[in-house]
């Protein structure tokens, strides 16, 4: 039986409404898809406290987190993804590429032109529709 591992991705909004997009490297799964900054929650963890982490060791910044926005679940040939999106704001610090590619804010109605890791597009579909 394939694994299920749990996500948690931020959606991090600027005050113009854009949203902040991490390109995976090459070095990592799923290479060079866009997503939603975060990772998998570990053992114990609250999912919350998992995307804070995430964001502070890939982002090299703080968070505040709001609601969470949507809940998907995605069958991947190897591993099934459970991608928990939380929507957020940056409250300290400046977003830094410390692992991924690049980073880019990006108008929602843009959202799609990007190729994003399979599993992020109901999510994206739904920020598209949301705000475009
Ligand atoms: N972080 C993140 N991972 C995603 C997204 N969409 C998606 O399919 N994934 C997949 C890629 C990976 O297989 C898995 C999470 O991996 P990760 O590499 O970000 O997590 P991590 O930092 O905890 O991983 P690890 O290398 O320490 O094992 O979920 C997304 O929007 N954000």
């Amino acid at each position: 039986m394939k694994k299920t591992v749990q996500v948690v991705g931020a959606v991090i909004f600027n005050e113009t409404d854009d949203i902040l997009c991490a390109l995976r490297s090459p070095e990592m799964d799923l290479p060079n898809r866009w997503e939603f900054p975060g990772g998998k929650v570990e053992e114990g963890e609250q999912p919350e406290d998992t995307l804070s982490r995430e964001i502070q060791e890939e982002l090299g910044c703080a968070i505040e987190i709001f609601e969470r926005y949507a809940d998907i679940i995605h069958e991947y040939p190897n591993v099934i993804v459970n991608l928990i999106t939380y929507k957020a704001k940056i409250i300290e610090g400046t977003a830094t590429a410390k692992e991924h590619a690049e980073l880019r804010w990006v108008p929602a109605k843009e959202l799609l032109h990007l190729e994003w890791a399979p599993a992020d597009i109901p999510t994206v579909q739904l920020l598209t529709g949301d705000r475009g």
